[in-house]
């Protein structure tokens, strides 16, 4: 499944032009507010219709203004979960989910009643009323009303935005199979985190244009985006694998840099998962650190460096190939440690920086 995207719209006050292809996955539509993620995601539903534009999804066209083809949003088979659960408050959890799967084309590939309910965990819900149930429980029937129409696509705009951090914590994991059962996602979300756990391809966007567009670990590793893609909470995305267990209860993932050792993770060996390592929780040195408590030190060399305005500069370590860490650091440091392209170092992770927050299902 692909999806490709060109729009051009002029709202008077706002104009959008953007273009992009978004492979199976999730792609993460990211930007300041006012970007444009809203609009681009409301003409993939065709609740936009566009001064020009073209919207393929796996080949079938849903929009082409050139060639005068505007499907309407009911005949696109795409699932749009909006930010704030649009439930219908007099109808039971079953009698909104089944609303949704009315508009499931028979012969479509989905999943039925009973996957879907067990998957998001709703199963004992279904008699209650949406004014009953916590805002984790909403987001997640509202995910599978959209689901039980048996999209070829699923549209989240914001959807974790209303919710604490636990209840958040609740939900990622779900979308997090929906990617893996290999239903297209696009997701607009304003945190980083969410963005760095969930999504394969990220959309930079900022006032109405694409700026970046790529490979999630590709941008994120890119020290001259770190600014857009989180600022002070920037980060990468590297793959680690569970290797065991330690007798002091500490859990050793391994990295193409190596060990790195977390106290909360999933303890199943081989089980792969994909850590974010915040750049500001890396410190660099020329040497190997002796003597440190830190326990996790990658070894690598300087790729890329990106001075902030601030005094700060991001620095991007390589620890193999393919694949880098970043580390936020003052102009001072780099000036002092003489870190420039090529140069060797070891990058240091403090264990408690690495929180379960920051593990993903790869
Ligand atoms: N129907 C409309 N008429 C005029 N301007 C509009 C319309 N819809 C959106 N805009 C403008 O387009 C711009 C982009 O809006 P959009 O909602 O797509 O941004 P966003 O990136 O989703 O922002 P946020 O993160 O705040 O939701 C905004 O300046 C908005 O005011």
């Amino acid at each position: 499944m692909q999806l490709e995207l060109s729009l051009r719209h002029d709202f008077g006050s706002f104009d959008i032009d953007v273009a992009f292809t978004a492979p199976k996955g999730v792609t993460a539509l990211f930007g300041p507010s006012g970007a444009g993620k809203t609009t681009v995601i409301d003409a993939v539903a065709g609740l936009l219709r566009p001064q020009h534009g073209k919207v393929v999804a796996n080949g079938d066209v849903l929009l082409d203004t050139a060639a005068g083809v505007f499907l309407a949003p009911n005949r696109r088979r795409i699932g749009y979960v909006f930010q704030e659960p649009r439930l219908f408050p007099h109808l039971s959890v079953r009698s909104n989910l089944l609303y949704g799967q009315r508009f499931a084309p028979r012969a479509a590939e989905g999943q039925d009643f009973d996957k879907v309910t067990a998957m998001l965990g709703i199963g004992a819900l279904l008699d209650r009323r949406p004014g009953a149930l916590s805002g984790g429980e909403k987001a997640r029937v509202s995910i599978g009303r959209a689901l039980l129409s048996k999209p070829r696509l699923l549209l989240l705009d914001e959807p974790l935005a209303a919710l604490d951090a636990a209840r958040r914590e609740e939900i990622l994991p779900f979308i997090e199979r929906l990617r893996d059962a290999g239903l297209p996602v696009l997701l607009v979300s304003h945190s980083i985190g969410e963005v760095a756990r969930l999504a394969q391809t990220v959309v930079l966007l900022r006032n109405g244009r694409v700026v970046a567009a790529g490979p999630a670990a590709t941008l994120f590793a890119d020290p001259s985006l770190a600014a857009s893609l989180g600022g002070a909470e920037a980060g990468t995305v590297i793959p680690a694998r569970v290797a065991g267990t330690e007798p002091d209860g500490l859990i050793r993932l391994d990295t193409a840099g190596g060990p790195v050792f977390v106290t909360d993770a999933p303890t199943t060996p081989g089980t792969a998962l994909r850590l974010r390592i915040h750049a500001s929780d890396v410190i660099v040195s020329r040497t190997r650190p002796e003597g440190l408590s830190a326990l996790n030190i990658l070894a690598g060399h300087v790729r890329r460096i990106e001075a902030d305005p601030d005094g700060r500069a991001f620095v991007e370590i390589a620890i193999a190939e393919g694949q880098s860490i970043l580390s936020r650091l003052t102009q001072r440091s780099v000036a002092a440690l003489g870190l420039a392209p090529g140069v060797a170092c070891h990058a240091i992770l403090k264990t408690v920086a690495l929180s379960r927050d920051d593990l993903g299902a790869a």
